[in-house]
């Protein structure tokens, strides 16, 4: 079986293990279950005429006697490219436009509150070819774009947070930047922020396309809690989250294009790991399908030219403060995943681990403060 034919673990483990044995394996392997979310059946339904996977969970918290629960839901789109990369841009886009239209509409079925597309969505991801022409004629103004505008419609529509992470193009330099735009469930722009970290791995030839985020570790106020948005390769980066977090980030969402033969055995840790040490949740979203392009590339290895990056994987997931996650969505087909959490258990869980009251945060900040110095002599001891 290939790679792009696996459909995901979840399934092959529950059509080859014994009812209890799996109920077992899955406490260890996903933590607390987290129960499967009633859908209404149009949602259902239109997704199954829409040909994409709808799956829906929720992540309970003890009741409290002074807060009452903050239920909030969040929708985790992943997509293929809609048509062939060498179709003319405007029809590339329109038709992931349509496309993002017809699932963000059952989204709203579903009750979501904030939903966020994979990295780049509007476009094939293309940075693999080291060509710039046409792909950076994908890259659209943050605040004025077509897209902008199309998401903020959206926003408007289904009274739903709206994250959009788009190729930027800042019109004054012409300086391009990997974007996500949180768009309110007013339709404004609430604000972007900017990948922050650019991969220089395999085919992600990415430096050369667009430069490293400026904006912080903004974390967006919004009706339905705190989010933050670490674009993909960010999620490496433990700081990164942890920067996030120390924002007041509540949910950190995390769009990313990624393929399997690269970072597959990684995918269900590192976010699964932020959301652990940040006592907070954390989405991550992966696009689906093998693009394959025009024009030959090599990967720097010494293998043959090709026309494809491997299989994106899919398998976007929730990840709560607990340990625990849900299933991730198939490893081959679109989908949304809409899960419902409630964010009082960020502090049920830091009151109970206080990985954030021991941090120590004072002292690892002088710390690294002298270990990034040109001077710096590490501690070791030797015999
Ligand atoms: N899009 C992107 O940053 N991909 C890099 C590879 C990875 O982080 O898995």
């Amino acid at each position: 079986m290939s790679a792009c034919e696996f459909e995901s673990l979840e399934k092959s483990l529950e059509s080859h293990l014994p009812e209890a044995e799996l109920a077992e394996v899955k406490r260890i392997l996903f933590g607390r279950d987290t129960p499967k979310l009633a859908l209404p059946s149009c949602a259902v339904g239109a997704a199954a005429e829409r040909q994409f996977e709808l799956k829906g969970y929720k992540f309970d918290a003890a009741q409290e006697q002074l807060r009452p629960p903050r239920r909030v839901r969040v929708g985790l789109v992943q997509h293929r490219i809609a048509l062939p990369t060498d179709a003319p841009i405007l029809d590339q886009v329109g038709a992931m436009h349509s496309r993002i239209g017809e699932i963000v509409e059952v989204a709203a079925m579903c009750g979501v509150n904030i939903i966020c597309f994979q990295e780049t969505w509007t476009m094939p991801f293309a940075f693999c070819t080291r060509e710039k022409e046409p792909w950076t004629e994908f890259a659209e103004s943050a605040e004025e774009g077509n897209t902008t505008r199309f998401c903020q419609e959206l926003a408007k529509k289904y009274n739903m947070v709206v994250i959009s992470p788009i190729l930027e193009r800042e019109e004054l330099h012409s300086t391009l930047w990997n974007t996500a735009v949180v768009i309110s469930n007013s339709g404004n722009v609430l604000g972007k922020s900017r990948k922050n970290h650019i991969p220089r791995v395999g085919d992600f030839n990415e430096s050369t396309y667009y430069m490293e985020g400026d904006t912080g570790h903004t974390v967006f106020q919004t009706q339905f809690g705190k989010l933050a948005v670490n674009i993909c390769y960010g999620r490496h980066h433990p700081l990164n989250w942890f920067m996030y977090s120390m924002n007041g980030a509540e949910i950190i969402f995390n769009p990313s294009a990624t393929v399997g033969a690269l970072s597959e055995p990684m995918w269900p840790i590192e976010a699964r790991n932020a959301a652990i040490a940040n006592h907070c949740f954390t989405c991550a979203i992966n696009r689906v399908g093998t693009e394959h392009f025009k024009s030959e590339f090599t990967s720097g290895d010494g293998k043959k030219a090709h026309h494809d990056f491997g299989h994106f994987y899919g398998s976007s997931y929730v990840a709560g403060p607990d340990g625990s996650r849900t299933p991730g969505l198939s490893r081959t087909r679109d989908g949304l995943l809409v899960v419902e959490l409630d964010l009082n258990l960020n502090r049920q869980v830091s009151d109970k681990w206080s990985f954030k009251m021991t941090g120590r945060y004072a002292e690892y900040a002088e710390k690294l403060g002298e270990a990034v110095r040109p001077d710096f002599k590490p501690k070791i001891i030797k015999e």
